[in-house]
């Protein structure tokens, strides 16, 4: 097109970082300000089509919701010809989903006090998504990126108490990504997540608790990084995850740890903790200093 497009005049892209039936999401350095961001472009849904709609919520949710330590940082979005662009904080420490994948090929395992520490900074953004009347509805490794902010000496005044402390540890910081499904917590139109990471109960069209999704949904991705099989997309297995039977894992893990994740996939939603509880629960502040 003869006018130079705003990503184009704004922004020197550096490379693809994700592609998706969604569109794809570049790494790229601002011009102005010479930070990174990450940048998701999608084709402009349809004036008016659910996708329109979708797309508009994730808008809405990212400027609803601010900034937090815990959930990826929203700087901008706007419209171009024919594709709808949302500009990003970058996370440069991939996804844990590759972070995963890593640990794999490596024949590596995320040591229990690193899942207890993944649990926690996730409880902590749900915390805030949750106290701000919104759900996320798909929580699942591939949608939790990471920063991996070199260890720095002391960590800054005015610091949050929570960044104060992701300082003081291994420096690795957890953000919760890709608002695409987010939904107000007493939504009746919920656009489902990822089915391998679906709360049964939402899958019957109970809406009554959505939070409860999320804590579900954040259980079976700890115990992803915790080196469980791939999860089914359906079927028997499917059912035995939600009905409490928890696949073996390489490494077990202590009884009161084990103990919180059987409860993070309760069948009974009721018995579920809430992120609050979560965040504030011996099992993970255990060993903490301050
Ligand atoms: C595939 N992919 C890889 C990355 C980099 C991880 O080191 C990534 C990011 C995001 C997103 C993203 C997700 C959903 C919506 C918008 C964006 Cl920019 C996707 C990303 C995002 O919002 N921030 C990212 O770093």
């Amino acid at each position: 097109a003869f006018m130079l497009s705003r990503y184009e005049s704004e922004f020197l892209e550096l490379e693809c970082i994700g592609v998706g039936e969604f569109g794809a999401v570049y790494k790229c350095v601002k011009r102005l300000d010479g930070c990174l961001y990450a940048i998701k472009r999608s084709r402009r849904p349809l004036a008016g089509s659910t996708n329109e709609q979708l797309a508009l919520k994730e808008v809405y949710a990212h400027a609803v919701l601010g900034h937090h330590p815990h959930v990826v940082r929203y700087y901008s979005a706007w419209a171009e010809e024919d594709c709808m662009i949302i500009q990003n904080e970058y996370c440069n420490g991939g996804s844990l989903s590759d972070a995963i994948v890593s640990k794999e090929e490596q024949g590596e395992l995320f040591t229990e006090d690193e899942l207890k520490d993944l649990l926690l900074q996730v409880s902590m953004g749900l915390k805030y998504i949750h106290s701000s009347g919104l759900v996320h509805l798909d929580i699942k490794p591939s949608n939790i990126f990471i920063c991996q902010r070199p260890s720095t000496s002391a960590s800054g005044e005015g610091e949050s108490e929570e960044e104060d402390y992701q300082n003081a540890s291994a420096g690795v910081v957890y953000k919760i990504g890709d608002l695409g499904h987010v939904n107000s917590t007493n939504s009746p139109q919920v656009e489902e997540g990822d089915s391998r990471f679906l709360a049964s109960e939402v899958l019957q069209e109970d809406y009554s608790q959505l939070p409860k999704a999320d804590i579900f949904a954040l259980g079976l991705t700890i115990l992803l990084a915790a080196g469980a099989p791939p999860l089914p997309q359906n079927g028997t297995e499917w059912h035995s995850l939600r009905n409490g039977e928890l696949p073996k894992l390489p490494k077990e893990l202590s009884a009161p740890f084990r103990g919180l994740l059987q409860l993070l996939l309760d069948p009974d939603l009721t018995k579920r903790p809430s992120a609050r509880e979560l965040c504030k629960h011996p099992v993970l502040r255990e060993g903490r200093t301050g």
